[in-house]
């Protein structure tokens, strides 16, 4: 690669986000884009089965109960999990967008403890693009939408192309992928975006 740019903040020249004619309505559920994803699959038992819904402009909110198999001390939420659920949330925006982007960094501040059964109630949006670089952030809250802070990240999606996945994949996931009506459909969606 070129070299990392470690800073999470949108350089000069960044652009406002530029949400896509044919993202979902604000209020709209965004529905999982993988059902074998960790961070919102429905066929993954142990998974945070995390549910996005559009916002207004590039910004959508998220919940996601913790529960005890995602406990890192007793009775409270690992870390690491809480670090995904920023990292879905953050990683939905790209719908948004219509663009396919990874993680390249992800800085989390852990504010307070997450007791399990707790809904994390979480609202994100993208800061800026930079050509494939999209900044964003995202907050996480207990006790109601507008309750306390518990979570906060800032972010860098890299942007790629589809093949990203087919070349770095497992053979038998990206088969069943390729295969699969529902994810065929969300593949057709990206392609629109020139
Ligand atoms: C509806 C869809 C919903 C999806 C939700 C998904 C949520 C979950 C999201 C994830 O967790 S994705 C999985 C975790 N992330 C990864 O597995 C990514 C692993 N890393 C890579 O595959 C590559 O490093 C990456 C594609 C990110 C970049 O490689 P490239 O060869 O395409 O790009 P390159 O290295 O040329 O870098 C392009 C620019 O990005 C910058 N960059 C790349 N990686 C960076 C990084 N890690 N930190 C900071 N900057 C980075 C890099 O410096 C450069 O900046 P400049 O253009 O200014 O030179």
């Amino acid at each position: 690669m070129s070299g990392r740019t470690a800073s999470l903040s949108p350089p000069a020249g960044a652009m406002p986000p530029v949400r896509h004619p044919e993202a979902p309505a604000p209020g709209e559920l965004l529905g999982s884009h993988y059902d074998q994803c960790f961070g919102c699959g429905g066929a993954q038992p142990h998974g945070l089965h995390l549910e996005a819904r559009a916002g207004e402009g590039v910004s959508l909110t998220a919940e996601f109960r913790v529960k005890a198999a995602h406990q890192g001390a007793p009775g409270l939420a690992h870390g690491g999990v809480l670090a995904t659920a920023l990292d879905e949330t953050l990683g939905s925006l790209n719908w948004l967008l219509r663009v396919i982007a990874v993680t390249g960094r992800l800085e989390t501040d852990f504010v307070r403890p997450v007791p399990v059964d707790t809904v994390l109630h979480l609202d994100a949006h993208v800061v800026a693009v930079h050509g494939r670089k999209i900044y964003s952030s995202a907050t996480g809250r207990i006790g109601g939408p507008d309750g306390p802070v518990a979570v906060r990240a800032t972010a860098l999606f890299i942007e790629v192309k589809v093949d990203h996945f087919i070349s770095h994949g497992r053979d038998a996931e990206i088969k069943a992928a390729l295969a699969d009506p529902d994810q065929q459909r969300v593949a057709r969606a990206f392609e629109v975006n020139p």
